[in-house]
């Protein structure tokens, strides 16, 4: 195959070193497979708690960049999810280039299981969007460095439950912190995505006497979802200035931007979904101004890396409660901090988090 030569001066400068989301990532993987077709990239952003640990997305990505981007903004996160949950691991993530219902087959996956292998352990698998535990089962026959495989294989099987219910954890938080109650009876909640997390999540509000709105692209799924929790529906994207009382992305990240958060009526902000700010900075600091009681997205969902960590540690289903629901003390003890330092709940959590990192290094390096 012949390669048109590229001018240089038509690609960005320093793609991949220079990139925002780069963050000091320690190395990122180019995985390229001629004959399954694969191409992925797993980027390995810390292991000074531990091994690089966090899922593989397999999205059609619309460029090269968008998968670089969002490798590096996902690796990065799970560095600061597992450090404030006070997991010995490091942050990691994988994206594989392709469309999972069309693209997906077991060679894939194996030829993928390879490349992790070959990075002796410092980086481990696990599921995410496009991928199912039934993958990670088939990964599993490479390479003993992936986690979430299925129950009956001695895995911890699929995290999404969990995940839901430290989300909801962490909404009771945010509730008590904001409406001086964490009881959900009688409170709107709007669910934007109702997926595998965001279906559980609703079934813990509603079970509680919330009252959900749910949105998804997906109209059967809604359809089936309202019948089957009561939930009213809401259609198409111009849901932001919707009269609710929560707000639950639970569907893509960079959901509160410039363009939506002066829409907001909400006054919490719980959810699932991964990187919810498209500026850290920016928006979470116009969040706290605006008296929205954010609860940081990498602190409450992370139920299922905590399920997924119970496969390296070998504690049990009791043991992944307990440290899930912690996640509504620690989000209690976020807002106490940003009163405090008059700091957004974003910065607070990655405050903690970068402290444990960085007290670590300083004992590794003695
Ligand atoms: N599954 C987990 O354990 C876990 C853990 C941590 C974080 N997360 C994050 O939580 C989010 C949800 O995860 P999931 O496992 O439920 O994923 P999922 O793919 O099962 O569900 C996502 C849902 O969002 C819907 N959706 C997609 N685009 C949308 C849009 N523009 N508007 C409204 N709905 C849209 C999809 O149709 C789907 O129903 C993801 O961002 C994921 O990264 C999941």
């Amino acid at each position: 195959m012949t390669t048109n030569i590229i001018d240089t001066k038509d690609l960005k400068n320093d793609p991949v070193f220079g990139q925002i989301s780069f963050d000091g990532h320690e190395q990122i993987v180019f995985c390229n497979d001629e004959d399954t077709g694969l191409k992925a990239i797993i980027g390995i952003h810390n292991t000074v708690l531990g091994p690089a640990l966090g899922g593989t997305r397999m999205w059609s990505y619309n460029s090269e960049w968008d998968a670089l981007n969002d490798v590096l903004r996902l690796s990065r996160g799970m560095t600061f999810k597992s450090a404030i949950t006070g997991l010995n691991l490091g942050g990691g993530k994988a994206v594989i280039i392709g469309d999972a219902k069309t693209q997906k087959n077991d060679d894939l996956m194996r030829r993928f299981g390879q490349f992790v292998d070959s990075l002796s352990g410092k980086y481990i698998t696990a599921e995410d969007v496009g991928m199912e535990t039934r993958d990670m089962d088939v990964i599993r026959e490479v390479t003993p460095h992936v986690t979430g495989i299925s129950e009956s294989k001695g895995g911890s099987g699929n995290p999404s439950p969990i995940t839901a219910y430290g989300v909801y954890m962490g909404m009771k938080a945010a509730a008590k912190y904001q409406f001086g109650t964490d009881n959900l009876a009688g409170k709107k909640v709007l669910v934007q995505g109702v997926g595998h997390v965001g279906e559980t999540l609703v079934k813990h509000i509603t079970d509680e006497g919330g009252q959900v709105v749910i949105n998804d692209i997906n109209l059967p799924r809604l359809e089936e979802l309202s019948k089957k929790y009561g939930a009213n529906v809401v259609l198409g994207n111009d849901i932001y200035g919707l009269d609710v009382d929560i707000y639950a992305p639970c569907a893509l990240g960079a959901t509160i931007n410039d363009a939506t958060i002066h829409q907001l009526k909400a006054k919490v902000i719980a959810g699932a979904a991964n990187n919810q700010l498209a500026d850290e900075v920016k928006h979470g600091m116009l969040l706290k101004e605006k008296g929205i009681a954010y609860a940081p997205d990498f602190l409450i969902n992370a139920g299922g890396i905590i399920n997924v960590y119970a496969e390296l540690e070998g504690y049990g289903k009791d043991e992944i409660i307990r440290k899930t629901e912690n996640i509504y003390n620690t989000t209690l003890d976020i807002f106490a901090l940003s009163e405090k330092e008059s700091i957004s709940t974003h910065r607070a959590a990655f405050n903690i988090a970068q402290n444990r990192i960085d007290t670590r290094k300083k004992e590794q390096n003695k």
